[in-house]
């Protein structure tokens, strides 16, 4: 027999109910605030933190909001947002720490399960086993030889585009160097023989897709009304990145259901040998598809080529940017750098294109580029995910704080690096580098979850840039930005500056 509760038992039993849901709450306030306070940092609110430093600003200046805050702070800090910890580091000892550590291998929740949005089953989102298995099916394709035999497909992508700007005579334009990046990237990768119209059609989608993600996705970081999925398909730019996306994945995916039929008969007739000898990486994704390896659906491969072309693309790009800005308002490197490279490919009638044995030799370049990557990290911040209580740098962190690693900040460490905002390719020397920390510079981070695509990207950068001073001198712009301390830079994945297009004057 059930007996009714008079209203004043029910109000009680509800009333009893609230105070242990508020009790609750504040004890989890409370104990969080523990944590949070015996950590340095800047001043915070209980449970907000710094939300009304970092959230909702516009995204052009969010790297300069945390670089005040955190970006001095050699000692690991902490930043704290509706009571989830963050611990920023950026001293060589603690970075080396992260990377070699086996439980901070996981990519964050925050940031990246919005990126995840854009590829779940792609490398750079995994973790765990099936992340060992892609990164170790992958690797081949990296291997140095490998690239070598890529050079080729470089060189030609880099004749194409110089020939292209010769003709426009116009600024400099990012979207070309994407062309360049993404065409390099799809004929030594992807797609090995000439293009089809319908691939054509496909990559230049998928790379203005890359594009207006990457930049939405920073903006929506930063704004937590955004942060649920349902609100943000809301606004104008959810539902056209669904609507796109939607429509490139079916393309992606048809593209690869193409390859892999092709490949069959290609296997047919060239015998299994015909994938190892060429290593082409989504050929090897999808023999092992093919194989039945459960880890590599053709979702999957579909996942990977998007997050490798996003990985690819969006970080040679900025570096290029940035390193051909620089070119323009620093002719003396610029004067080294064409020696040698003119010492390499010759000049004027009987100049020649590079070809694999000379990246070796294009010291000087290599100088210069690492110090661009230096002074403008091209991943500025990344995060790994805490699973279990720990502790690092010496302050207790509880399970579900996000670590970021705040390259920006150790590759203008002054004690690594004295008088950091002084451009000096010097820098890296065999002479000057003796006895640096092993740790404290990693454009391409470190440990297991590094760059997979860091010998590539050499390869690429210096090919386009080789070539590009092979046959132009490169000038700055009428822009007012002839000091790069006052480029005034943001982020949105990759670093980028406002402005930074140069002219490119024909040498002959
Ligand atoms: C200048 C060029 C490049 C820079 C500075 C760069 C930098 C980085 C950094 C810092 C990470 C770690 C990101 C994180 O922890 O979340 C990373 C990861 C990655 N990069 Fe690169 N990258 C470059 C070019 C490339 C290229 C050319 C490829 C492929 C062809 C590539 C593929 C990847 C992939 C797949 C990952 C994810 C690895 C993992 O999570 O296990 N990258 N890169």
């Amino acid at each position: 027999m059930t007996v009714a509760l008079p209203f004043s038992s029910a109000a009680a039993a509800a009333a009893l109910l609230l105070v242990i849901l508020v009790a609750r709450a504040v004890l989890t306030v409370v104990r969080f605030r523990r944590y949070e306070l015996a950590i340095p940092g800047p001043p915070s609110l209980p449970f907000f933190g710094n939300a009304f430093s970092v959230m909702f600003q516009k995204h052009d200046v969010i790297l300069d909001v945390i670089m005040r805050l955190w970006g001095q702070r050699r000692e690991l800090s902490r930043a704290s947002c509706f009571n989830m910890l963050f611990a920023f580091v950026s001293r060589p000892e603690d970075v080396a720490d992260v990377m070699k550590r086996k439980d901070l291998q996981d990519k964050s929740h925050f940031y990246y399960h919005l990126l995840a949005e854009l590829a779940p089953n792609g490398l750079i989102m995994m973790s765990g086993a099936k992340m060992r298995a892609h990164r170790s099916a992958a690797q081949p394709a990296f291997h140095p030889e490998v690239i070598d035999s890529f050079v080729e497909v470089f060189v030609e992508e880099a004749e194409k585009y110089v020939r292209d700007v010769e003709q426009r005579q116009e600024v400099l334009p990012q979207q070309r160097l994407f062309g360049f990046t993404a065409w390099a990237f799809c004929r030594s990768t992807v797609i090995s023989d000439t293009p089809t119209k319908e691939e054509t059609a496909v990559i230049t989608d998928l790379v203005m897709l890359l594009r207006l993600f990457l930049r939405v996705t920073n903006e929506r970081a930063f704004n937590p009304i955004l942060w649920p999925k349902w609100i943000f398909n809301m606004t104008a730019d959810g539902r056209q990145i669904q609507k796109e996306l939607e429509r490139t994945r079916a393309h992606v995916l048809q593209m690869m259901n193409d390859r892999a039929i092709q490949l069959e008969k290609l296997m047919k007739v060239e015998g299994a040998d015909f994938v190892k000898t060429r290593k082409s990486l989504f050929d090897v994704f999808l023999e092992k598809n093919a194989q039945g390896e459960g880890m590599f659906s053709r979702d999957d491969i579909t996942d990977e080529l998007i997050t490798f072309l996003a990985a690819a693309t969006e970080t040679s790009v900025s570096t290029l940017c940035f390193a051909f800005k620089m070119l323009s308002i620093r002719p003396d490197i610029q004067n080294s750098l064409y020696e040698e490279v003119r010492s390499r490919l010759g000049s004027g009638a009987t100049k020649r294109s590079i070809v694999a044995q000379d990246l070796p030799q294009l010291q000087y370049a290599e100088k210069f580029l690492k110090e661009v990557m230096r002074m403008f990290s091209t991943i500025p911040l990344s995060a790994r995910q805490i699973n279990e209580d720990t502790e690092l740098g010496g302050h207790a962190l509880p399970k579900g704080t996000t670590v970021v690693i705040n390259y920006f900040g150790l590759h203008r460490d002054p004690v690594t690096w004295p008088d950091p905002l002084r451009f000096d390719p010097e820098r890296f020397s065999p002479e000057q580098s003796q006895g640096r920390h092993p740790y404290a510079y990693l454009p391409f981070s470190g440990g297991a979850r590094s760059c997979i695509g860091y010998k590539y990207a050499w390869a690429v950068m210096k090919t386009v840039l080789a070539t590009t001073l092979r046959d132009f001198v490169v000038e700055p712009v009428d822009d007012g930005l002839t000091d790069h301390t006052k480029f005034k830079l943001y982020f949105d994945v990759s670093l980028k500056m406002e402005g930074g297009g140069v002219k490119l004057i024909p040498r002959d």
